[in-house]
């Protein structure tokens, strides 16, 4: 069993039903999406109220796709969130991170070990399978990488596993990647955007309890 404890991020929350299961079961982060073209998306008033329902200790992350300075600077005029998780380009998060003085989390859509970064230059890298072509988001696809490609890699800097987690495959996605902290959306919903309480309470207890190969 792995005697690390890892990092669980449960993204896409909507509703206090799925917020009180982050928190009673023990996630260490819940994402709030500021994508208007995802079904987890909520406005700043309503990621208002449900941001200051956390309790000390879990960090709020907003998820932003490509965001111009206007949107990140309505959004955090009105909501009280710790990091930001982008998709955007490195050059376009490091100025981010700089200019808004929050720790910033970049996706890094993945196809083939070529596609590891060396190094990062923002807080932590989300690691997740490049979206299909048709996609109308970059993640929240419930698709998964080929947790093979990861086994043994050891990267200098924070990273997370992303992209098609759920309940049963967590603890063997551990395993294999050796990943310290993993995200979800899809994996725990009833339906795009509604959050199912069981299956929280079961993907935190799994991604904890894995052995790790
Ligand atoms: O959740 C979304 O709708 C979303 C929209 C746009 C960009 C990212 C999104 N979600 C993130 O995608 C990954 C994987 O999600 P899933 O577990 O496969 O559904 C995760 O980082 C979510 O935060």
């Amino acid at each position: 069993m792995s005697s690390v404890r890892t990092g669980v991020k449960i993204c896409g929350i909507t509703e206090e039903a799925g917020l009180e299961a982050c928190m009673k079961y023990g996630a260490d982060w819940v994402g709030f999406v500021f994508f208007e073209r995802s079904p987890r998306y909520i406005n700043a008033l309503r990621a208002k109220v449900l941001a200051a329902q956390v309790t000390d200790g879990i960090k709020k992350v907003g998820l932003f796709v490509r965001p111009d300075d206007a949107d990140l600077e309505r959004v955090l005029g009105q909501v009280d969130l710790d990091i930001l998780q982008l998709y955007t380009t490195p050059e376009r998060a490091v100025q981010i991170q700089d200019k808004f003085g929050l720790p910033v989390w970049l996706s890094i859509p993945v196809a083939s070990q070529a596609d590891l970064p060396q190094q990062s230059i923002v807080e932590r890298l989300v690691i997740e399978p490049k979206p299909p072509v048709n996609a109308t988001r970059p993640g929240g696809n419930a698709q998964r990488l080929n947790w093979d490609m990861l086994h043994g890699w050891k990267p200098a800097y924070l990273w997370m596993l992303a992209g098609g987690l759920n309940p049963e495959n967590v603890g063997q996605a551990v395993a294999t990647t050796g990943a310290a902290a993993v995200d979800v959306s899809s994996g725990v919903e009833t339906a795009p955007g509604i959050k199912n309480p069981d299956a929280i309470a079961r993907f935190i207890h799994n991604a904890r309890t894995s052995a790790v190969g």
